[in-house]
């Protein structure tokens, strides 16, 4: 490797080390204010209003598109534009996808959540490299951490199970980390969180469907050190009203086939 290299690399990891969730299992990182206010108007007003998938409690789309249901493997096309620039040049510039196997996201989901919408407990799974990257646009939400309830957990591969719920821990493997879990992140609008590690792998997320995110200081907000605007909440009382919010997870999927692959299978099968 360059000299050269090697010297990005370390400044890579330098800038994110700043935002990292010291009080967490490793590693969460909440960078506050990670795209403008006219990039977050701009990315909500491209977003097409047809490509919704309506569920109980939220509303998604998948960019390019689903994953395959056997097997979890995308079939590899560019990511549309808004979603690409400025975010996923941000996240090059602070290395965040530098080691996994495409070196860059390849899949967007994006979640609506309106005012009491929330999300089961879950983990994201095995069809992904060990990198979550989320962009919080709309309002503020909370972020539910905790440990899985076994060992076994009911590893669901990517979507949430109806059965996994958070667990309160008061001695575990993840400590000596300072916060108990469960805990919460809270996602402002415009921030980046990123989860990794076995905060990746040993965890699980939710969100509580509730329209008011209530208690919020700085013993019950693990992130509460890196938030960008501290002090609003403390003026609002620890409490924040919902409306709607919006997520945009970038990740990278392990499998990929490619549309030139699928013709030639096909010719090689006839
Ligand atoms: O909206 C969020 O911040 C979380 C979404 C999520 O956990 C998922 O899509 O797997
Ligand atoms: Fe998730």
């Amino acid at each position: 490797m360059s000299e050269i290299v090697e010297q990005s690399i370390a400044a890579e990891a330098d800038a994110l080390k700043a935002f990292r969730i010291a009080r967490l299992p490793p590693d969460f990182y909440y960078i506050p204010n990670f795209v403008s206010v006219e990039e977050e108007a701009s990315i909500l007003q491209k977003i097409p209003s047809q490509r919704w998938v309506t569920l109980s409690h939220r509303r998604l789309q998948a960019h390019p598109s689903t994953l395959t249901e056997n097997n979890n493997t995308l079939l590899g096309s560019p990511l549309p534009l808004y979603l690409v620039k400025p975010v996923v040049e941000r996240f090059k510039d602070l290395g965040i996808f530098r080691d996994t196997p495409h070196a860059e996201p390849n899949h967007v989901l994006i979640n609506e959540y309106r005012k009491g919408e929330g999300i089961m407990p879950h983990e994201d799974g095995s069809a992904y490299a060990h990198v979550v990257a989320t962009v919080s646009l709309g309002t503020s939400i909370c972020l539910d951490v905790g440990r899985k309830m076994t060992a076994e957990g009911g590893s669901s591969d990517g979507r949430p199970s109806q059965t996994e719920t958070i667990e309160a821990t008061h001695s575990s493997d993840l400590s000596p980390y300072s916060l108990l879990l469960p805990t919460r992140i809270l996602q402002e609008p415009r921030s980046l969180l990123i989860t990794t590690g076995t905060a990746y792998t040993d965890l699980l997320h939710g969100i509580a469907s509730v329209e008011v995110d209530e208690h919020l200081n700085r013993d019950t907000v693990a992130n509460w050190d890196l938030l960008g605007d501290a002090k609003a909440v403390e003026e609002k009382g620890g409490t924040l009203d919902r409306e709607t919010r919006v997520s945009l997870t970038y990740r990278d999927v392990l499998k990929v086939s490619s549309a030139a692959g699928k013709v030639l299978g096909a010719l090689g099968r006839r």
